[in-house]
């Protein structure tokens, strides 16, 4: 046993022992823990098990996730980041990104895109299964969207590999065309499980192309076709929301509070805004802020 063996024993390293795929793990989780997404839970699972079952691939994984507030984005990296690392989200190899906190100031951006490009790479000469998370994408600067476009890509950068990393950009961007065709479907009688990718595809990347104000669109990024998958998220509707509270008052049982209600997980969904004003489809907020609710009543 080698000194780094015992080392690695008890703490994080780039070792299958804290990092390997576990593809049933992320299809249950899918399954059991995302509601409402039926769109993005396939394409997210076949593209994480195409990638990390190829051992030489081309180029880093580049998943791009769009879709309205609290309907599951960030939530669904952290349930890829717990698949893949021991860790989850809490691995050294995982990096959060979020442009309004550690990228506010627009005066400071070669600053920032120094120390972004320099964490990429200390992370990927470390452990070339490195994860790094981008949210709040459509508010960071064009230019150091650009910055991280070499990693992107399907060549080395100083002689370092960036083909085995996941990059993962969360933003609203294109949220008003996915609405647009839930809402179609849902006024249709249509079931919304039959929305396929092909019937937001154009409007989506449309929509996503045509927006002046995103930093997506501004960036090269885009042009140069490095994202592999757009992944659709779609808004809530009532019944998704009694499930998220739901599957968050089993959380809280197992901390010792009350058992899961689901007269009260439906009072609290009631409270919550929905739209359009008249059908009241909807959730304005998704998911988001039952964690408030429920302090409230219990
Ligand atoms: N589709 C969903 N299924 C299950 N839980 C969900 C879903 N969407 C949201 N949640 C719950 O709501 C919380 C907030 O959602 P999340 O942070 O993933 O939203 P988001 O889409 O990233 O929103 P934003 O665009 O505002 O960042 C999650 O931590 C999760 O507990």
């Amino acid at each position: 046993l080698s000194y780094r063996d015992v080392l690695c024993y008890f703490q994080e390293c780039c070792y299958p022992g804290w990092i390997s795929f576990n593809k049933n793990g992320l299809e249950a989780d899918l399954e059991n823990k995302l509601f409402g997404q039926h769109l993005a839970s396939r394409i997210i699972l076949k593209s994480l098990n195409e990638f990390m079952s190829n051992h030489n691939p081309e180029k880093p994984l580049v998943l791009s996730l769009h879709g309205p507030s609290g309907t599951g984005k960030s939530f669904v990296s952290q349930l890829i980041a717990e698949n893949i690392y021991t860790e989850g989200t809490n691995s050294k190899f995982v990096h959060f990104f979020n442009s309004l906190v550690h990228f506010p100031q627009p005066s400071l951006i070669s600053t920032y895109k120094s120390q972004l490009q320099q964490r990429i790479k200390d992370s990927v000469s470390n452990c070339e299964r490195s994860m790094f998370i981008f949210d709040e994408m459509d508010s960071m600067h064009p230019g150091l969207i650009d910055s991280i476009k070499p990693f992107l890509d399907y060549h080395k950068v100083d002689g370092v590999s960036y083909k085995k990393s996941i990059f993962i950009f969360l933003s609203n961007a294109g949220e008003k065309s996915i609405v647009e065709t839930a809402l179609d479907f849902w006024r249709t009688g249509r079931d919304r499980e039959d929305i396929e990718l092909s019937d937001l595809e154009e409007s989506l990347s449309f929509s996503i192309f045509n927006n002046e104000k995103n930093g997506f669109f501004r960036s090269n990024l885009m042009k140069n076709n490095l994202v592999d998958f757009f992944v659709p998220f779609l808004p809530l509707e009532y019944s998704h929301v009694v499930q998220c509270i739901m599957a968050e008052m089993k959380i809280r049982a197992s901390k010792g509070k009350g058992p899961p209600n689901l007269d009260m997980a439906r009072k609290v969904a009631r409270e919550l805004k929905y739209f359009p004003k008249t059908e009241r489809a909807f959730s304005t907020t998704g998911c988001k802020i039952i964690q408030q609710k429920l302090n409230f009543y219990t």
